[in-house]
């Protein structure tokens, strides 16, 4: 944990339409240790998140397009977040690529771990929630 508010981990699940499916899956590959986690998520996915795994502590916020990657981006200026999961679609253009661009631009300034893939995914799960405090050098 190492957000600014110092009580559970913080982590911000995000995945465009194409990659949907995939973060359900990862989730379900590590659901032992999300359940230790809080999660926020943009509109869309946290609903397919939810439905699936009702036992999460889930908060949605805006889908996407309609300012939930800003308000993600919030979160990690105010220190409120440990870890940004984003499953980017690398493949189609985005009406609001530029609040994808200002997302992972944010995460980059705060030197939040980031995972746009399933492996950086696990590694940040194992580093923060799996194994011992992650503290930054
Ligand atoms: O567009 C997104 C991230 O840029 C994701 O938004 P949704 O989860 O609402 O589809």
């Amino acid at each position: 944990m190492n957000n600014s508010s110092g009580d559970a981990t913080h982590f911000a699940l995000v995945a465009h339409d194409a990659r949907k499916d995939e973060i359900v899956d990862w989730v379900g590959l590590q659901l032992a240790h999300l359940s230790r986690v809080q999660i926020f998520s943009t509109g869309t996915t946290g609903s397919r998140i939810k439905q699936t795994y009702p036992e999460l502590d889930v908060t949605c916020l805006k889908s996407g397009p309609l300012g939930g990657d800003q308000q993600i981006g919030a979160m990690i200026c105010e220190e409120k977040l440990d870890a940004l999961v984003f499953f980017v679609d690398p493949l189609s253009p985005m009406p609001h690529d530029v609040d994808v661009k200002a997302l992972t631009r944010l995460a980059t300034v705060y030197d939040l771990p980031m995972a746009c893939s399933r492996s950086t995914a696990d590694l940040i799960v194992k580093g923060l929630v799996d194994g011992d405090d992650y503290t930054p050098v």
